[in-house]
């Protein structure tokens, strides 16, 4: 693994590295915030989903999280959206292929060869992360629009594995949404439904109703004023699938806000808070 910056910030250290991904079969680049407690003792960690097009850069850069994450003592780990490199497939679309991973493990070809996003997040990350840096075995999962699809996802399928979910504009029903069925149809295959079924956040949530003990609490906020409300994100899907199931969903709803950082910026205080009760 190779430190490529390194910047103070609130007492603490944002550093990006780079390093091979054996799952994506690719290098890799995530960006780290330590905040000024893990001089002391192990912290626990936030880890952040962003959305289509992003980088690891693009939350770090423009959240506006690390005087919260500091005075809380809470670690941020922003992997990066796909695979990265030249042999790596990509599309045309800004909403398929590099910067589009959709953090799931494709089935079809060509993405297979090193789309599994998935398993990179849930396993080879936090592995490395707990490895390399003063960091406990507490995690929460959090994320953006394609990245808080894959925070509800993944932290619905891996309850062991994390303390608490939040998201931003969340792509809630993948399966019904156009950004959700040209990627699943690619990346999992045209006709699989069964298998899409295991990348929607209300498909899952249905399938909790039995299982109460494994409940994570999740909280998601949504802007009024985003473009992509009604024909990408569909919050009132989740919300209803949450009822159905008796599941622990807070939608917090904001008049004016669209669906960029300037909207994240401003409520990501009250999600570091949300977690940190939990962690
Ligand atoms: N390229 C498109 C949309 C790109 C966009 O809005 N990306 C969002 C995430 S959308 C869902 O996953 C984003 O986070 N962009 C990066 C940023 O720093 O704002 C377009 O231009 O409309």
């Amino acid at each position: 693994m190779e430190n490529i910056s390194k910047n103070k910030s609130f007492g603490g250290w944002h550093k990006q590295y780079s390093h091979v991904s054996s799952v994506l079969n690719c290098e890799m680049r995530f960006a780290i915030y330590l905040p000024p407690a893990a001089n002391e003792k192990p912290v626990p960690v936030l880890y952040w989903l962003s959305g289509l097009t992003c980088t690891d850069e693009n939350f770090m850069q423009k959240a506006g999280a690390f005087r919260k994450a500091a005075e809380l003592g809470i670690a941020i780990v922003a992997p990066d959206t796909s695979p990265r490199g030249d042999d790596v497939a990509d599309d045309e679309g800004y909403d398929l292929g590099k910067g589009a991973g959709f953090y799931l493990n494709a089935t079809q070809a060509p993405w297979d060869k090193h789309y599994r996003m998935y398993d990179y997040i849930v396993k080879e990350l936090p592995e490395l992360v707990e490895q390399t840096f003063p960091v406990t075995q507490q995690r929460a999962i959090a994320g953006h629009s394609m990245g808080g699809h894959g925070a509800i996802t993944i932290g619905l399928k891996n309850p062991e594995r994390y303390s608490s979910i939040s998201a931003f504009s969340p792509i809630c029903h993948p399966v019904k949404a156009p950004w959700g069925q040209k990627a699943f149809s690619a990346y999992l295959g045209a006709g699989e439904q069964a298998l899409w079924a295991e990348y929607d956040s209300c498909e899952l949530i249905r399938q909790t109703v039995n299982q109460a003990s494994d409940r994570l609490n999740i909280r998601v906020d949504q802007g009024e004023d985003d473009d992509f409300l009604q024909q990408q994100l569909m919050p009132e899907a989740l919300e209803q699938a949450a009822k159905e199931a008796d599941y622990p969903v807070e939608v917090h709803r904001h008049k004016g806000y669209d669906h960029s950082y300037y909207f994240i910026s401003s409520f990501i205080d009250d999600h570091l808070e949300f977690h940190a009760r939990f962690l």
